[in-house]
Parts: structure tokens; C-alpha cells; sequence
């Protein structure tokens, strides 16, 4: 089986307090999560001190003409950050030039994470914006849309893992939020499954965030949540 780490999602308002959660979820995650909440208050600061204890999935989902996407794209690698998520409902021009914009930068070049359909839809939801068939038709178009067009990997909801490894293999790198331990609150994720369950399925990452930073201690929550990836 292969192995599926730990991203926690560091979703919140400051530095001060994203550092303390990240010097508490180190010793337990392969990957912090830089979401929009931290980044649109800290800027790039908040991705340099955060990779000072893990990774960094800068996790800002880019969506915009390709020309915009590559700009974005070419002022963020200076940051470090060794993922960078566009939405794959941009287009395949789209994810293409955040891929190239990516790879211009020479060193080590953050990778293109694809986000399919956001974990918080449900059926229904996505219907409502004019999207028939469901999350999982819809996953997968997306899903080999963007592997076509060079995304390094997806993010998909746990309910896709399994259906995304059967049609495409093993090779996309599968990064998964939504993601609750048994008895949590779903939150506002309508797509949700177990972390055992999510690492059963062949994903490579799950994203946790409230289970772990709202918990009274979450040094000890993300511990309990590595462990129950085996
Ligand atoms: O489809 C998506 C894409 C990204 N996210 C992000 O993951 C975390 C989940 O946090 P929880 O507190 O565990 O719900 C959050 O930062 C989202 O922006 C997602 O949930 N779904």
C-alpha cells in the first residue's frame, strides 16, 4: 500500500497563531497547509516562516486567464513553496501556463496541484451551477483534463480517491481534504470520509484543519490522525 502522510491546514487569521499550531503538528505532518485565510493577511511571510517546520502547500487556487496564472505563478516560487494549487475548471491552457510559469523559474520548482470540484459541493450543489452528472463524472473529466495539461497532481474529496486511482492509475499525486476523523463535525466538507478510509483508497496526502486546530490539543489530534494513517 502506498504511504499517505499529513497536511494540516493552517487556517488562520495570523502568524502568530499558525506558528504556534505549526510547531505543535510538525512532529506529525510531512506538509503544512498556507490557505487563503493566512495568506491574504500575512502574505508571503507567513509561507517563508511556516517552511521553517514543514513543506508548504500554498493552497491559493488560482483561477484566471493563463497569461495572469503565470504571473501569479512566477511571484510565488521565489516564496518556496513546494505546492501551488489552480483551480482545473480554468481550462487546460490555464493549467498548462501555471505549469510552464512553474518549471521558468529553474532550482527547485513548486509543483501544480489541480483543485477538481471543491469538497464542500455536494450533488446538488454542483448542479446548481449548471454541472449535471455529479461530483464523480465531474471529477474525472477535470482530473484528466488537468493531468493532460502537466498539473503534477489533483485535489479531490475522499468520496473521488478510489475512482480517480481505477481510471487513471497511480501515478497523479492525490491530495485530499475533507477529510474527518470518526464522530467529528462534518463542518461545512459534504464529501467526507475517514482518514483510514481515504489512505485504504490510495491517496497521498490528506488536508486536515479544524479537527486538529480547534482540538483542545492539537498536538495530541494530529498525532491520533497520523497514526490512524498506518
Ligand atoms: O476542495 C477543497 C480544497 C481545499 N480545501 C481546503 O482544505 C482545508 C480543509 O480544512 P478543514 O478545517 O479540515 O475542513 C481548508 O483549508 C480548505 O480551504 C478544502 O477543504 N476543499
Amino acid at each position: 500500500m502506498r504511504r499517505c502522510g499529513l497536511c494540516v491546514a493552517l487556517d488562520a487569521p495570523d502568524l502568530a497563531t499558525a506558528e504556534s499550531w505549526a510547531g505543535a503538528v510538525a512532529p506529525h505532518a510531512g506538509l503544512l497547509k498556507v490557505g487563503l485565510e493566512l495568506f491574504s493577511a500575512e502574505g508571503g511571510a507567513a509561507v517563508r516562516r511556516i517552511a521553517a517546520h514543514r513543506p508548504v502547500f500554498l493552497d491559493v487556487k488560482l483561477h484566471d486567464i493563463p497569461n495572469t496564472v503565470a504571473g501569479a505563478i512566477r511571484s510565488l516560487a521565489p516564496l518556496g513553496p513546494a505546492w501551488i494549487t489552480v483551480h482545473a475548471a480554468g481550462g487546460a491552457a490555464m493549467v498548462e501556463a501555471a505549469r510552464k510559469a512553474a518549471e521558468a523559474g529553474g532550482g527547485v520548482r513548486p509543483r501544480i496541484l489541480a483543485v477538481t470540484v471543491l469538497t464542500s459541493l455536494d450533488a446538488a450543489a454542483l448542479a446548481a451551477t449548471g454541472v449535471a452528472g455529479g461530483p464523480v463524472q465531474q471529477v474525472l473529466r477535470l482530473a484528466r483534463l488537468a493531468m493532460a495539461a502537466g498539473a503534477d497532481g489533483l485535489v479531490c474529496s475522499p468520496r473521488e480517491v478510489r475512482p480517480i486511482r481505477d481510471a487513471l492509475g497511480e501515478l497523479p499525486v492525490l491530495v485530499v481534504p475533507g477529510v474527518r476523523p470518526a464522530g467529528s463535525a462534518a463542518d461545512d466538507q459534504a464529501r467526507t470520509a475517514t482518514p483510514e478510509q481515504v489512505a485504504r483508497d490510495g491517496a497521498d496526502w490528506i488536508v486536515v484543519g479544524r479537527p486538529i486546530t480547534q482540538a483542545a490539543d492539537p498536538g495530541a489530534a494530529a498525532r491520533a490522525i497520523a497514526a490512524a494513517l498506518g
